[in-house]
Formats: structure tokens, sequence, C-alpha cells
């Protein structure tokens, strides 16, 4: 579903990304780990299309073909999500105006008719209930004075609407309660199927033992360091980063 291939990102000239190699099949669940700053949220951002990246070398391809030059809108109709690391607020606008319209300006872009009322009112409450989110939050401002919490279960809300082919969660754990946590995790668990692939991009192993990954990846100095599957987070709990080769020099 996805293949990176050795990715150079900067940001104003910067080199960020030096050479990312990553392979995403339908159906897997990846985490991102590594040090601070190593580019985690970049390469996130970039796959998604975000404005302020420049790819300097390299390619994205999605769905067999190469995404690199597509804006971050045709990218989103063409089924990638990226969930943000601190979610925005768009007062006036209310969570559902704008989960009808994403959902809509993606039919449009396929095609289809706009969804009825019906239909929307149907979709948005099975999928409130799976992230236990009450139903007077749908009719609040996005994220408008919403708990940390509450904006990553917005999220993953919107990610059950919009179901996408390939979701980006950039640290769905920040700011949680454990609560919070697990249900988010269930939302995102639910949402795992055969012909869905994730990247989550995750500091905490914590997660880890919500929503386990098929494959964990470290990211440090711009590149995929080391990758292995889910005993990998684990094993970087216990002994944190120092011990991967290629990091001793990144200090
Ligand atoms: N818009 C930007 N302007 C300037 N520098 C940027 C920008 N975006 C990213 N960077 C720099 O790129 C580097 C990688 O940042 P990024 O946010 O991708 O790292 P990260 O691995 O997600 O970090 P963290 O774990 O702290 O969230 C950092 O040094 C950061 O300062």
């Amino acid at each position: 579903m996805l293949v990176i291939k050795n990715l150079h990102v900067s940001v104003f000239d910067t080199p960020i990304l030096k050479g990312v190699d990553l392979e995403v099949n339908a159906g897997e669940v990846h985490a991102i780990m590594g040090p601070n700053g190593s580019g985690k949220s970049t390469l996130s951002n970039v796959i998604a299309g975000r404005d302020g990246y420049e790819v300097t070398e390299g390619s994205i391809e999605y769905m067999g073909s190469d995404v690199t030059e597509l804006e971050a809108d045709e990218r989103a109709c063409e089924g990638i999500f990226l969930a943000f690391q601190y979610p925005v607020e768009i007062p006036g606008v209310s969570n559902m105006a704008m989960l009808k319209a994403a959902i809509n300006s993606k039919r449009k872009y396929h095609g289809e008719d706009e969804i009825s009322a019906g239909d929307f009112l149907k979709l948005i409450r099975e999928k409130a209930d799976l992230v236990e989110m009450k139903q007077e939050f749908l009719k609040r401002s996005v994220n408008e004075g919403f708990s940390g919490g509450e904006k990553k279960r917005n999220e993953i809300l919107q990610m059950a609407m919009l179901e996408p082919k390939l979701a980006l969660l950039d640290e769905t754990d920040s700011g949680l309660d454990i609560d919070a946590l697990k249900v988010v995790s269930k939302g995102v668990n639910a949402l795992r199927s055969p012909d869905r692939a994730m990247v989550l991009v995750t500091h905490y192993q914590r997660l880890l033992d919500y929503i386990v990954p098929d494959h964990v990846h470290v990211l440090a100095n711009g590149r995929i360091v080391k990758s292995g599957d889910k005993s990998l987070a684990l094993e970087l709990e216990e002994k944190g980063y120092g011990w991967i080769d290629g990091l001793q020099k990144a200090g």
C-alpha cells in the first residue's frame, strides 16, 4: 500500500529525513518510535502532503502511484488520513458539519452523490458509540473547549467516519489518561482491517500494549535505523535508544 524509497526531506533547506525506506502493506499496523526531533512527525506530515516540506530525493508510492506531487486534500480523498499531534480548534464550525463536509468532499472527488441526512446521522451515531463520545460533542464546535483526551477521541471519530485506507496517527497517546487511552485504542483496533494500514508515531510502549503493532521501526537522525516486531518496543522501553547501532554517535 505504501512504499517509501530513499526519502529525503528538507524544511527551510535543512535536511530532516535523510534516506527513509519503509514499506507498509494493507492490514498492517506499523509503529514509528525514536528520539525527540528525529523526524517522526516530519515523516507522517510528508506522507500526508502537508505544506512546508520539500522532498529533495526519493519517492512516496501509495496504492501503486507516486503521490509525491499530490496536494494534501487530494491525498486525503485518495484515502490517506492524518491525525494531528495537536488537534486544531475550529470555532463556529460544528463537529457534525465538519465531518459531513469532509465526507461529501471525498464523495464528490470520487464522483459520488452527497450522503443523505439519514445515512449521515446513522453513521455518526454508530461511530460516536465506538469511541464512547457523547452525542452533545457532535454539535459543539470542532475541538473548541475539548479536553486533550476529548480531542484525541474526536480524531479517532474523524478517522472512523472517513474510513481511510492509510491512517497516520501522530502521538495518539499524548495527554491521554488510562481510560481515554483504552477508548482510543479500542477505536483504533476496531478500525483495523485487512484492507487498511496504520502508521502510528509514538514515544510510548504503553500505547503498544493496547494497539499491538505488526512492525516497529526506530527513526533516528532522519533514517530508519532499526526495525523489528513488537518486542523491539519492549526492548526500547527497557534500554532506551543508546544501544542501537548508529545512535551512539547521535548521542
Ligand atoms: N516547520 C519546521 N520548521 C523548522 N524546523 C522544523 C519544522 N518541522 C520540523 N522541524 C525540525 O525537524 C526536526 C524533526 O522534527 P520532527 O517533529 O519531525 O521530529 P519528531 O521525531 O516527531 O520529534 P518529537 O519526538 O520531539 O515529536 C526537528 O529538529 C525540528 O525542529
